[in-house]
C-alpha cells in the first residue's frame, strides 16, 4: 500500500496519531507513537477500521454518526485497548480536516494519560489517606493557610469545640472563629495570644484553653510547610480535662499516701512491696529499702501466728478485701497491735494488679478497752472484784464444783453501823474505813479466794473448797481481824461486821440462791445483835419477795387496824396469883391467815415498820393496862420492845406521853427488852433505861441466855426482872444442862435482886422444879395461852 503523503509529516510528532479515511472509516496512515501505544508491530494498524481501536461506547457512537454523516469532531477522555487486551487512558481529539474540494481525512491524534491518570490516583489515594489519618487521630485538627483561611479539619475538632452543625456546612470561616472565642472562658487573652501565632509564621506553641463549658484543651500548633516555606499552620487540640483532673487526683493520693496517720503499704500482683509511706517506718521502724521486695507474709507472720496469716490472705484473695487485729512486731521487737485493712486491687478481668495495706497502732486502744473492761468488773474504790464479776466467778465456782462434786462457801459481810461513820464523820472518810477493811479482808483468804464488794459496806467472799468448818474459820477469823481497832486522821475506833455464810449445794446451787441465803443469813446476824457469823438454815428462807408482800400487808393492817393484842398470864409461882401479864401482838391477815409474830416481827424490824407498830402495841397496852388499873386494882402489863423502836430517839418520851394520856401509874408497865437491845449503844442504851426506871417504868430482859448474858450490864443497867428463855425450860427437869443453867440464872437473878420468870411452863413438873429453886414467877400454857382482853378479863378478872 502507498504512503499517505502525511506519513512522514505525522511520523515527526510527540502524539499519537492516526488519519482515517472519512468514507470507509479505515486508518490509513499511523506514526510510530500509537503503534507504541499500542504495543503493536509497525504498520500493522495501515487498513485496520478505525471501529475496531474503539472500546468505549462514545467512541463506537461517535464513528457510526461520522458515518451517518451526523458529527465531525470529538475531543475527550477515553480508552484504547492495546494489543495484549489491557486498556489505556487516553486524551483522544478527533478532528476532520478539509485536504481538498471533496477529499478530506480524519485526524486522530491520542496523549497517552495513562501515567497522569496513575499520578492523580496516587494523589487521590494519598488524600483519602491523610483524611483518615486526620480523623483518626486522637486530637482535633485544625488546618489554615498563612492568612488564617481554614483548608480542613476534622470530626474531633468539631466535636472538642462543640460546632454547631450549620456551623460545619456553612464554611464560614467567620462564623467558626467567633464560635470559638464564644467559647473561651477569657476571650480577649485567647484572641491576642492567636493574633501573636498567626503573625508569627514559623511560631510553634503549647497553650492551655480554659473553655466556658469547664473543658480544659491542649493546644499545640506548627507551622506547614511546603517546598521550605510556610504555608500555613496546623493547630491540634487535645481535651486534657481529665488528665489535669486525674493528675490532681494523683497529686491528691500521693499527698494522703504521704501524709497519711496510717501505715501503707503497696505491693505488686506476685504481693511483692513496692513502696510504703513514711508512716510505715515510723510505725514499724522498718525503712521503705528494707521492706522492698518483702511481702505481707513476711511483714506480718510471727511465732504462733502462721495460720491466721495464711487465713487472712486466702480471704484477701477470694473476697478482695480483709480487716481485722493481729499482733505485730516492731524492728525492735516490740509487740503492737495493728488494725489492718488490706486490698486487693484488680483489673477488669479480676486478675490482682497491686495489693495495698493500711494499718494502724491499736495499742493503746486496745489498752484504754482493757481498762475499761477492768473497770466494768473492779470497784474503783476497793479495787475489789465487783458484782459482775463476783457473779462470772460464783459461776465458775458453781461449774468446777458440780464437776468435781466439791463444795464452796459465800459468806456475806455487812458492816455494822456503817452509816453512823458515813454520817458523822463523812462520806470521804468513810471510803477510807472501806479501804481499810478491803486490805484486812483480803488478808483472810487465800489467793485463790475472791473478795469482792457489792456496793455501800457489803462484801462477799467466795471460798473455793471450803465446806462449812473451812467457812466457819474464815469467818472468824475476818471478826478477829476486823476487831483491831481501826486509826485514821488520829481518830480510833472499832468496825464490826456480820456475816451470813451459804455453802454449795447445800444452801444452794443457784448463784442467786446462794447470795440471797448468804445475805438472809446475815440478816439474822443483824437481829441478833450484828458482829457474828451464822449459817443459813432453810427456816430463814422468808424469801425476798415474801418479806416485800409481807411488809406491804403489815402496813396495810396496822392503817386498817388489823392488829389486836392478846394477853398471856404471868403468875406467881408461890401463891399462884396472876400478878401480870405480858401483851403479845397478834395479826390475821385476810389472805395470809393467822400470821405469827416469830414470822413478821424479823420483817417488821428489817423494814423497819417494827416502829409504828410498836407504837400502837405501846398505846393500845397503856390504853389496856390503864382500864385494868382502875378503882385500885393492880395489873401489870409488860410490853416486848424491839431494838429498833428502843434506838427511836423520842422512845422514852412517847412511853411517858402514853402513861401520862392514860394517866397509868409507870410501874404497872414493864418493857421485856432483848439483850441485843443493851449492848448495842451501850451509853444511849443506860441513858434511856436510866430515864425510863427514873419514871417508874420496869424493865425486864426478855430471852434470858440465849444472848451474850453479860454480867456487867446486869450490873450497870437498872433492870427490874430476868426472863428465863423458853427453851431452857422444855426440858426441865431432864435435861441436866437445863436444870443447871435455869439455877443459874435464878441464882444470879437473886444475888443481883432481880425477879425471875420462866416462860413456856407448860407441865406441872416444870412448875414443880422452878417453885423447888425458888423462881418468883412463871408463864405459860400451864396455867394459859394469851388470849383477848375480854376473855382474860372474862376468866381471871371477875
Ligand atoms: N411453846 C410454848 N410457847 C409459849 C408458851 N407460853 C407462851 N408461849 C409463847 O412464847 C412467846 C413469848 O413471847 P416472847 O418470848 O416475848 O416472844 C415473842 C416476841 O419476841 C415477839 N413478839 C410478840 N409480840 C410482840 C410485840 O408486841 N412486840 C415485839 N417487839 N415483839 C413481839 O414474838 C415472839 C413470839 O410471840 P408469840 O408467837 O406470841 O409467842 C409467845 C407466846 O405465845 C408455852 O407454854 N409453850
Amino acid at each position: 500500500m502507498k504512503a499517505h503523503p502525511w506519513q512522514s509529516m505525522i511520523e515527526g510528532l510527540l502524539e499519537a496519531i492516526i488519519l482515517v479515511d472519512p468514507i470507509q472509516l479505515r486508518i490509513v496512515a499511523a506514526n510510530q507513537a500509537i503503534h507504541q501505544l499500542l504495543q503493536v508491530g509497525s504498520s500493522s494498524l495501515l487498513g485496520k477500521g478505525v471501529i475496531e481501536l474503539a472500546v468505549a461506547p462514545e467512541d463506537v457512537f461517535f464513528w457510526e454518526d461520522v458515518a451517518a454523516g451526523l458529527s465531525e469532531n470529538i475531543h475527550s477522555e477515553t480508552m484504547l485497548k492495546r494489543a495484549d487486551g489491557s486498556i489505556v487512558q487516553v486524551e483522544r481529539r478527533v478532528t476532520l480536516i478539509r485536504t481538498g474540494v471533496d477529499s478530506s481525512v480524519y485526524v486522530v491524534a491520542i496523549n497517552d494519560h495513562s501515567n497522569q491518570r496513575r499520578v492523580e490516583n496516587e494523589l487521590e489515594k494519598l488524600i483519602a489517606e491523610l483524611r483518615a489519618t486526620l480523623e483518626s487521630t486522637a486530637d482535633g485538627i485544625l488546618v489554615t493557610d498563612l492568612d488564617g483561611a481554614i483548608r480542613s479539619y476534622n470530626h474531633l475538632f468539631a466535636e472538642l469545640w462543640g460546632l454547631p452543625d450549620e456551623l460545619l456546612t456553612q464554611r464560614d470561616d467567620g462564623a467558626i472563629y467567633a464560635w470559638m472565642d464564644a467559647c473561651m472562658h477569657d476571650a480577649s487573652q485567647y484572641e491576642e495570644r492567636l493574633g501573636t501565632i498567626s503573625r508569627s509564621p514559623l511560631m510553634e506553641a503549647t497553650d492551655v484553653l480554659t473553655l466556658r463549658s469547664g473543658k480544659t484543651l491542649e493546644r499545640v500548633t506548627l507551622p506547614q510547610y511546603a517546598r521550605g516555606r510556610p504555608i500555613g499552620r496546623v493547630y491540634s487540640y487535645r481535651d486534657i480535662t481529665q488528665r489535669l483532673a486525674d493528675e490532681a487526683r494523683l497529686r491528691l493520693a500521693a499527698k494522703v499516701f504521704e501524709s497519711s496517720t496510717d501505715a501503707i503499704f503497696i505491693t505488686d500482683a506476685e504481693q511483692k512491696i513496692v513502696t510504703t509511706n513514711p508512716s510505715f517506718e515510723r510505725l514499724s521502724s522498718y525503712t521503705e529499702q528494707e521492706m522492698l521486695g518483702k511481702t505481707p507474709r513476711d511483714f506480718f507472720s510471727e511465732e504462733g501466728n502462721a495460720v491466721q496469716v495464711e487465713n487472712l490472705l486466702k480471704e484477701l484473695d477470694n473476697l478482695g478485701f480483709w480487716e481485722g487485729e493481729l499482733w505485730n512486731r516492731r524492728k525492735n521487737g516490740h509487740a503492737y497491735l495493728c488494725m489492718i485493712s488490706l486490698v486487693k486491687v484488680q483489673d477488669e478481668f479480676g486478675a490482682a494488679l497491686n495489693y495495698i495495706g493500711f494499718f494502724k497502732d491499736r495499742t493503746e486502744t486496745h489498752t484504754a478497752k482493757q481498762r475499761i473492761e477492768e473497770l466494768a468488773f473492779l470497784d474503783v474504790l476497793t479495787g475489789l472484784p465487783n458484782r459482775l464479776l463476783l457473779e462470772e466467778r460464783i459461776r465458775q465456782a458453781i461449774t468446777i464444783s458440780s464437776r468435781n462434786n466439791s463444795t464452796f462457801s459465800l459468806l456475806f459481810l455487812d458492816l455494822d453501823h456503817f452509816k453512823q461513820i458515813n454520817d458523822s464523820l463523812g462520806h470521804p472518810f468513810g471510803d477510807r474505813v472501806l479501804q481499810q477493811v478491803t486490805e484486812r479482808l483480803k488478808k483472810c483468804i487465800r489467793q485463790v479466794d475472791t473478795a469482792a464488794r457489792l456496793g455501800g459496806d457489803e462484801f462477799v467472799l467466795l471460798l473455793h473448797e471450803a465446806n462449812a468448818e473451812g467457812a466457819e474459820i474464815c469467818a472468824r477469823r475476818v471478826l478477829e481481824e476486823l476487831s483491831a481497832p481501826f486509826s485514821l486522821d488520829g481518830m480510833h475506833f472499832t468496825v464490826t461486821a456480820s456475816i451470813g455464810i451459804a455453802l454449795y449445794p447445800e444452801d444452794g446451787i443457784s448463784m442467786a440462791d446462794l447470795i440471797k441465803n448468804a445475805d438472809s443469813a446475815m440478816y439474822h446476824v443483824k437481829e441478833r445483835g450484828r458482829s457474828d457469823f451464822r449459817f443459813y438454815q432453810r427456816q430463814m428462807n422468808i424469801g425476798l419477795l415474801s418479806r416485800m408482800k409481807l411488809d406491804h400487808a403489815m402496813r396495810q393492817a396496822l392503817e386498817h387496824q388489823r392488829f389486836r393484842l392478846h394477853y398471856q398470864p404471868q403468875v406467881e409461882l408461890a401463891t399462884g396469883k396472876m400478878l401480870g401479864v405480858e401483851a403479845l401482838l397478834r395479826w390475821t391477815d385476810k389472805d395470809l391467815g393467822e400470821v405469827s409474830p416469830v414470822q413478821f416481827i424479823p420483817v417488821a424490824e428489817e423494814s423497819g415498820v417494827i416502829v409504828p407498830i410498836g407504837n400502837w402495841v405501846i398505846q393500845t397496852a397503856i390504853k389496856q393496862a390503864a382500864l385494868w388499873n382502875r378503882d385500885g386494882k393492880s395489873m401489870r402489863v409488860a410490853i416486848n420492845v424491839s431494838a429498833l423502836q428502843f434506838q427511836q430517839a423520842n422512845f422514852v418520851d412517847s412511853i411517858a406521853a402514853a402513861l401520862h394520856e392514860h394517866a397509868l401509874q409507870p410501874h404497872c408497865i414493864e418493857l421485856e427488852l432483848t439483850e441485843s437491845i443493851l449492848i448495842k449503844d451501850v451509853e444511849d442504851a443506860l441513858k434511856k433505861l436510866e430515864s425510863l426506871a427514873a419514871l417508874g417504868v420496869k424493865l425486864a430482859i426478855d430471852d434470858f441466855g440465849t444472848g451474850y448474858s453479860s454480867l456487867s450490864y446486869l450490873k450497870r443497867f437498872p433492870i427490874y426482872k430476868l426472863k428465863i428463855d423458853r427453851s431452857f425450860v422444855g426440858d426441865l427437869p431432864v435435861d441436866e444442862s437445863d436444870v443447871a443453867i435455869v439455877t443459874a440464872i435464878i441464882h444470879l437473878a437473886h444475888a443481883l435482886k432481880l425477879r425471875v420468870i420462866a416462860e413456856g411452863v407448860e407441865t406441872d413438873r416444870q412448875r414443880e422444879f422452878l417453885q423447888q429453886r425458888q423462881c418468883d414467877e412463871m408463864q405459860g400454857y400451864l396455867f394459859s395461852q394469851a388470849m383477848s382482853a375480854d376473855e382474860l378479863e372474862q376468866r381471871y378478872l371477875r
